[in-house]
């Protein structure tokens, strides 16, 4: 099986959180028929008969053409498509179930951000070694996507990166919604770097917003984060300007910027005072920035990319350092050329 050119072809969705959820619209509004993997029975059933995922998007009425199932054999077969949008540290314990039963020849779309903790690997290259697909058969979606607005079908842009362009341009027609804008790239690379590192950095944003600091405040650690991304991808061999697009410089100032991010919101509890404990106890919802920073500092500290934000912010999440010592160490750092 390989990918249709029209988007009449089944899409299975692994799982149904909060982005597979929004991401099934975006699927079936372009025309494709969705089947959501669920872990939990009672999520299927409310999908299929209620037509809403109650837990990870409440008050949204999905497609009909979205149905869900908990059975993993049934989500794949006839799928051309495979998206996977789970929380990055469980992508590879999840996928070696699901893997037998992908179609040969599907491809395999990642809409996750994040990068795995001891390989220091990004979702494509798990997805790789998991299942064998080769780079034209891996793609990434990702740009300033907050799931809560396109659910709610706000327009929105993103990009879809594969090695070989002209699967990017199959994906591209399929995901492409009356309210949903896909662009083109062959830098995997650089998407999924600008996508893990962005969450990075919406946490020393939060931090800073839960401290009561301002827009100055805000937008020297949204630029300063630009710089430390753009630094790390492009030693990793992004292109640069990869990171001042939509996976880059887009999703970092919709993430950093958005209440609903949910980046954001853990650093902005972290910069009011609660640990990284109280944090994971008030939400369910993943938050990936405060595991990636321990994986995209190792990999930094791997290439001797200097490193402040994810070096702070990790220092913060670990419990030691706090918010306000974040702030006056970014402050007192040496000082330098911008450009430097
Ligand atoms: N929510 C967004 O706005 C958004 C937008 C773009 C990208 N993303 C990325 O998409 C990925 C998923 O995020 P989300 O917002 O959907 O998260 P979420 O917390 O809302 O949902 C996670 C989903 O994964 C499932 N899950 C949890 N642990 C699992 C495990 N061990 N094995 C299999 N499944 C498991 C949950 O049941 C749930 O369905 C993340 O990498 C995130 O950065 C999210
Ligand atoms: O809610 P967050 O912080 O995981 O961000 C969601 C998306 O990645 C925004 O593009």
């Amino acid at each position: 099986m390989s990918l249709e050119p029209t988007p009449h072809g089944k899409v299975a969705v692994f799982t149904a959180g909060s982005w597979g959820t929004a991401f099934s619209m975006v699927l079936a509004d372009a025309g494709n028929e969705v089947a959501m993997w669920a872990r939990r029975d009672e999520v299927a059933r409310a999908v299929n008969e209620q037509h809403e995922n109650p837990d990870y998007q409440p008050g949204v009425e999905l497609p009909p053409s979205v149905s869900a199932t908990t059975d993993v054999e049934k989500a794949l077969h006839g799928a051309d498509m495979v998206v996977l949008a789970t929380p990055s540290q469980s992508l590879r314990a999840g996928l070696t179930e699901w893997a037998p039963f992908i179609e040969k020849d599907a491809v395999i779309v990642s809409l996750m951000k994040g990068v795995e903790l001891g390989t220091l690997e990004r979702m494509s290259e798990v997805i790789a070694q998991v299942t064998g697909a080769g780079p034209e058969r891996i793609a990434v979606v990702s740009g300033p996507n907050l799931s809560p607005e396109i659910a709610r079908r706000e327009p929105a842009a993103s990009v879809v990166a594969c090695a070989e362009e002209s699967v990017a341009k199959l994906i591209q027609a399929r995901i492409h919604s009356p309210a949903f804008r896909p662009y083109t790239s062959t830098d995997v690379l650089g998407c999924e770097l600008g996508g893990a590192y962005k969450n990075v950095v919406a946490l020393a944003v939060g931090m800073a917003v839960g401290l009561g600091f301002g827009d100055n405040t805000t937008a020297s650690v949204i630029t300063r984060g630009l710089a430390e991304t753009a630094r790390l991808a492009t030693q990793l061999g992004a292109n640069p300007l990869t990171l001042m697009g939509l996976a880059g410089l887009g999703d970092l100032v919709a993430t950093c910027s958005s209440p609903l991010s949910r980046n954001r919101t853990f650093g902005e509890k972290l910069g009011r005072g609660m640990t990284t404990e109280e944090i994971y106890a008030s939400t369910r919802q993943v938050a990936e920035g405060a595991k990636s920073c321990s994986s995209l500092l190792a990999l930094a500290r791997s290439r001797g990319v200097d490193a402040p934000i994810a070096e702070h912010v990790e220092a913060v999440v670990a419990g030691r350092m706090t918010a306000q010592q974040m702030m006056d160490s970014f402050i007192a750092r040496d000082t330098k050329a911008e450009a430097d």
